[in-house]
């Protein structure tokens, strides 16, 4: 398989392409109602509780008005103390809503969050092999933990703020009608000058933010990508040039960042001195109403109040705006991932294969292309059929297409034209997790996950018992080294099985394969020699595991290709020759030729 490509430049574009691309959409939003609708209970509680904060603090206003009016004014100590004891019990309601709102949205955040995840991962997963030939699996982890916290965030805190503001914003207008019709007026005369300079530099805020966040994500995959890579980095000395590249983006997203924090800070400051300036206005229209009796002093001190909560909330609303434009490009992410269409597609009516398995493989007339019926062809015409409990070897030059061909098999992707049959029967027919049980697969480079021992030999079946595990690794000769390890089967191998030798990673997946017990065996054998004690080791670990199945196998070894039942010769795509070792040879040609070049002649057979 071609591996996918490292960018290794800075791609200073595709930043500045996204940047441009940030759309000042809303809709994705709506994706996310789903999720948040399927708790009606906890939503309905935090609306709920919502709602009692912020009518709550509606009301001390107003009381403050009265304990003004009919307290201090007429100099009543005893009305103090009832409006005093009103305003506490008002408090106390406002508290507790406000605490239990804030538990309930918060939950439901967290809810959204961990049930976006599982959806987002657990659909990723099941995505098709092609899926993953062209994404970044960096970007999709940046996705999966920023972007999900993002919307978290949303959920958690910014919808509430929002709906509470509004409700502040709402309430605290009729209550500003209801003490003062004149001064209402005169602040919605006013609102507009301070309203819209503000809204238009928030709108230039918010296309910054979305900058900052893509080149913040495009540092992130690089990052991921390039400590995954650690050892490569290392081995061609590419620490400088790598740490340069990302050195570049870091500063990207730092100018992004400081031009937005700069932008920011206007605003703030532009708020506040027209706030202030407002403010000022009010309090001298507001003395004006005063001394000429149109309004007492308890309602001009309630009005300020109220017309200070609007304008906090209103602030608030602009900001979440802000907040949302962010959350909906995140939840656009998310949904793409969500929407994307899985091409192998389980069959309607799934056909149940033999039982018990038969092991038989056959292609008839296939060809495959990697990008769909007009694309390259890399298998053309592939024809040949796997009896029970036969090996065949597929051999020809790097290219010809083997690896494409167990793939296929696996149905990684489905063919162009043509059918593959398992047991007899068309592999799109069949479920597909029923199809890869028939199959034990180890790759060239076996994929070791980090966790112990048993771990990864119990990937091959999670339901396994230990004596099942250990009699696997047993026969896959893992038990020879186990043995040595200070944690036994405990012992933990690291990411990617750093802490295990080639030879033993090889054993261990040989040992994952036993322990699946399928009736067919893909093997890709591993191109580079081990040293020749190892080689025996996993050369009799796979003895064990070949026993009794059909076992197609990309060979590189000229054991097997000797041991094989039949050899198919590819070349580009084709099959060219097939037959013995001993046939093909004497037949000279092509055969002759590549085993003389591509086996590694020098071991023993
Ligand atoms: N995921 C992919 N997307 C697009 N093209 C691919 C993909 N994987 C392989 N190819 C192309 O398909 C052709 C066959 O590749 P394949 O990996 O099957 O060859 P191979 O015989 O297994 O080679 P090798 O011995 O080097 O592993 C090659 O031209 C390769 O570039």
């Amino acid at each position: 398989m071609t591996d996918q490509a490292v960018p290794l430049s800075p791609d200073a574009e595709t930043i500045a392409a996204k940047a441009k691309k940030a759309p000042g959409r809303l809709q994705p939003l709506r994706r996310l109602l789903p999720f948040i609708l399927a708790y009606p209970v906890r939503l309905t509680l935090t609306v709920l509780f919502l709602l009692v904060s912020a009518i709550s603090s509606l009301a001390i206003p107003a009381a403050l008005g009265g304990a003004i009016d009919e307290g201090f004014v007429s100099q009543n100590l005893e009305n103090v103390g009832r409006y005093g004891w009103l305003i506490i019990g008002i408090a106390a309601v406002m508290a507790f809503a406000s605490g239990a709102r804030f538990y309930f949205i918060s939950v439901l955040g967290e809810r959204v969050l961990a049930d976006l995840r599982q959806a987002v991962f657990g659909h990723l997963l099941r995505l098709d092999t092609r899926y993953f030939d062209t994404h970044r699996v960096g970007e999709l982890t940046s996705r999966l933990n920023g972007d999900v916290v993002t919307v978290r965030n949303a959920v958690g805190s910014s919808f509430s703020l929002a709906l509470r503001s509004l409700v502040t914003i709402t309430g605290a207008i009729i209550m500003m009608l209801l003490t003062s019709p004149v001064l209402t007026l005169a602040v919605i005369i006013a609102l507009p000058a301070i309203l819209l300079p503000v809204m238009a530099f928030a709108r230039r805020l918010r296309g910054m933010s979305r900058k900052t966040q893509d080149a913040l994500a495009d540092l992130s995959a690089m990052a991921t990508e390039m400590l995954g890579a650690n050892r490569t980095v290392k081995a061609f000395v590419q620490e400088e040039q790598q740490t340069v590249h990302y050195d570049v983006r870091s500063e990207a997203s730092y100018q992004a960042e400081v031009s937005r924090l700069g932008a920011r800070a206007f605003l703030v400051g532009m708020v506040i001195f027209l706030g202030t300036a407002a403010l000022v206005g009010l309090v001298w229209w507001g003395a004006k109403s005063v001394f000429d009796g149109s309004v007492t002093a308890g309602q001009l001190a309630q009005f300020l109040v109220y017309a200070l909560m609007a304008s906090g909330a209103l602030t608030n609303v602009s900001e979440v705006l802000g907040t949302l434009q962010t959350v909906s490009g995140s939840t656009e992410r998310l949904i793409e991932i969500l929407d994307t269409e899985i091409e192998v597609r389980e069959p309607a009516n799934p056909v149940p294969l033999p039982q018990p398995p038969l092991g038989t493989v056959r292609f008839d007339n296939v060809d495959f292309s990697y990008a769909g019926p007009d694309g390259e062809p890399v298998l053309r015409s592939l024809d040949f059929s796997v009896s029970k409990g036969q090996t065949v070897a597929l051999v020809g030059p790097s290219g010809s297409g083997k690896s494409t061909t167990l793939s296929l098999l696996q149905r990684f992707y489905d063919v162009t034209s043509g059918t593959i049959s398992v047991d007899g029967v068309d592999i799109r027919r069949v479920k597909l997790s029923e199809l890869r049980q028939r199959f034990a697969y180890v790759e060239q480079e076996p994929v070791i996950f980090a966790g112990t021992i048993t771990d990864n030999i119990r990937f091959g079946k999670p339901d396994a018992s230990t004596e099942e595990v250990i009699a696997a690794a047993k026969a896959a000769l893992v038990d020879d080294f186990v043995s040595d390890l200070p944690g036994g089967y405990d012992t933990m191998v690291g990411e990617r099985g750093v802490m295990l030798s080639g030879g033993q990673k090889q054993r261990l997946a040989i040992a994952r394969a036993i322990l699946k017990n399928a009736p067919i065996l893909l093997l890709d054998e591993a191109t580079s020699a081990l040293d020749a004690q190892s080689e025996r080791l996993v050369q009799l670990a796979l003895e064990h595991l070949m026993q009794g199945r059909t076992t197609l196998v990309i060979a590189h070894r000229l054991a097997t290709i000797r041991d094989a039942d039949n050899i198919l010769v590819l070349d580009g795509g084709e099959i060219i020759d097939q037959g013995t070792h001993g046939e093909l040879v004497s037949k000279g040609g092509r055969y002759a030729e590549l085993a003389r070049l591509q086996f590694r002649m020098d071991e023993p057979a």
